[in-house]
C-alpha cells in the first residue's frame, strides 16, 4: 500500500482550456495517506471519476503530478501502478466460476496456487460468497455479481490502493448497508488504502475516517464527518452535509447592526466586527438547523420569524420558518412542541460561521 500525493494536479478534457470552468479538476494538492479509509464525496459532475481515473492511470492529467510514495507515476500505465479499481457495475467473467473470478487478479501476477486459494477463501468468507464459489458467474444475481467484482478488487494485498467508484449503486438498499460495514471491516483487517467515491453523505460517513468533499473540480474540505458537520469550510459543504443542510444568510452591517436584507440579525460583538471588516460584498452567516434556539414566546435577543410549516420526523421536527426575506430551517426535538404562527430564534455565537467569498473565516469567538 502506498501514500498517494496529488501535486498541483489539474485536468481539462478540452484541448485549449481558457477559464477555470474549462477544468474538470482545478489545480489541487492532496495526500491520501497509506492505510487510510477515505471517501471522495460530491455531486454529479464535480470531477470524482476524473480524479479516480487519474490516480489509477486510465487518464493522464493535463498538468501536475501523481506520486506514489514520492515516486512520480504520471506516465505509468494502469497495470504498472498496482491499483485495484471497483466500478459501479460488475466487471467479471460470466463464463468463469466465482472462484476463478476471484483468483484471476492473483493468477495474473503469477501468485502461487496455495496463496491464491488462501486469499480467495479469505475474501469469499468476508463477502459471504463461500457457498457460491463453484457457481458460474453468469448464474448469479446482480448483487452477487457486484460482490464478486468487489472481491476481485480486494483479493490482492500488494496493491498500492483500492479505488471504489460508487460500487454499491446496483446493490439492494438493505444489502448496501451491510456491505458498507463489511468494507470497513475489511479495511481494518487488511490495512488497505481505500478511496471510496460516492455522492451520498451517509455512505461516505459510514465507510470513511476522513472525507474529501469535492465541488466544481476542487477538494473544498478534507476532514472527519464530525468536522464537516461542525465546521464546514465552504458554504457548499454546509449545504451538502447534514439533513437539512446549513442555513446561510447574506449579511452586511448598517448602523452598527448586522443585517440580512432589511432584517437585523442578533449576533455578538466579535461576529459583528468581523462582518463589518470583511473585504468583500459576498458575506454570509451560516448556522445549522440543529443549533438554532427556537422559542414559542418572545425571548431576549430573539428574532421574530414566521412559522410556515412543521415536518414531524418522529423523534424530531423540522420547522420551516421565514426570517425577513430568508427561508430558515430549524430542528426541534420531540420534547418541544413546535410553535405555531410565530417563533423567536436565537443564533448562539459559537455555532455561527462567517463565510466570506464562500469560505469560512475564523473569528475570535470560535
Ligand atoms: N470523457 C469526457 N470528455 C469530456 N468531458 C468529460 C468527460 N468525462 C467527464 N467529463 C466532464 O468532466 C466533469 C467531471 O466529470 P466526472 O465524471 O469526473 O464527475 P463525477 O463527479 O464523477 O460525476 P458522476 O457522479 O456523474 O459520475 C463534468 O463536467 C463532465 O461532463
Amino acid at each position: 500500500m502506498a501514500e498517494i500525493t496529488l501535486k498541483s494536479l489539474a485536468h481539462s478534457y478540452l484541448a485549449n482550456p481558457a477559464s477555470p470552468e474549462d477544468y474538470a479538476i482545478r489545480e489541487m494538492n492532496h495526500v491520501w495517506h497509506q492505510g487510510g479509509a477515505y471517501a471522495l464525496l460530491g455531486p454529479s459532475g464535480c470531477g470524482k471519476s476524473t480524479l479516480l481515473n487519474i490516480i489509477s492511470g486510465l487518464l493522464e492529467p493535463s498538468s501536475g503530478d501523481v506520486l506514489f510514495d514520492g515516486e512520480r507515476v504520471n506516465s505509468l500505465p494502469p497495470e504498472a501502478r498496482n491499483i485495484a479499481q471497483v466500478f459501479q457495475f460488475p466487471v467479471i467473467y460470466d463464463t468463469m466460476t466465482v472462484y476463478d473470478n476471484l483468483a484471476f487478479p492473483l493468477r495474473n501476477v503469477k501468485t502461487p496456487e496455495a496463496r491464491v486459494r488462501e486469499r480467495v477463501m479469505e475474501v469469499a468468507d468476508v463477502l459471504e460468497l463461500t457457498g457460491q464459489l463453484r457457481r458460474k458467474a453468469k448464474n448469479l444475481t446482480a448483487d452477487e455479481k457486484q460482490k464478486v467484482s468487489m472481491g476481485r478488487g480486494l483479493v490482492r494485498d500488494d496493491v498500492s490502493a483500492i479505488l471504489f467508484d460508487e460500487p454499491l449503486t446496483v446493490i439492494d438498499p438493505q444489502l448496501k448497508w451491510k456491505l458498507r460495514r463489511k468494507l470497513k471491516e475489511i479495511h481494518q483487517r487488511f490495512n488497505l488504502t481505500m478511496v471510496y467515491v460516492t455522492h451520498d453523505q451517509l455512505e461516505a460517513s459510514t465507510f470513511a475516517d476522513k472525507i474529501a468533499v469535492m465541488y466544481e473540480g476542487q477538494v473544498v474540505q478534507f476532514g472527519t464527518p464530525r468536522e464537516l458537520f461542525e465546521r464546514p469550510n465552504h458554504t457548499f459543504v454546509g449545504y451538502f452535509i447534514g439533513s437539512p443542510g446549513m442555513n446561510f444568510l447574506e449579511v452586511s452591517t448598517r448602523d452598527d447592526r448586522v443585517m440580512a436584507g432589511e432584517t437585523p440579525i442578533a449576533v455578538g460583538t466579535r461576529l459583528r466586527e468581523a462582518v463589518a471588516g470583511a473585504r468583500s460584498r459576498n458575506v454570509k452567516l451560516g448556522i445549522r438547523p440543529e443549533f438554532i434556539e427556537v422559542s414559542g414566546e418572545p425571548v431576549e435577543g430573539g428574532m421574530e420569524a414566521a412559522v410556515e410549516h412543521a415536518q414531524d420526523l418522529g423523534t424530531y421536527s423540522i420547522l420551516y420558518l421565514r426570517l425577513g426575506e430568508y427561508a430558515v430551517k430549524a430542528r426541534i426535538e420531540e420534547d418541544q412542541d413546535p410553535p405555531e404562527g410565530r417563533a423567536y430564534l436565537r443564533f448562539p455565537d459559537n455555532h455561527v460561521g462567517l463565510y466570506v467569498d464562500e469560505y469560512r473565516v475564523e473569528t475570535n469567538h470560535e
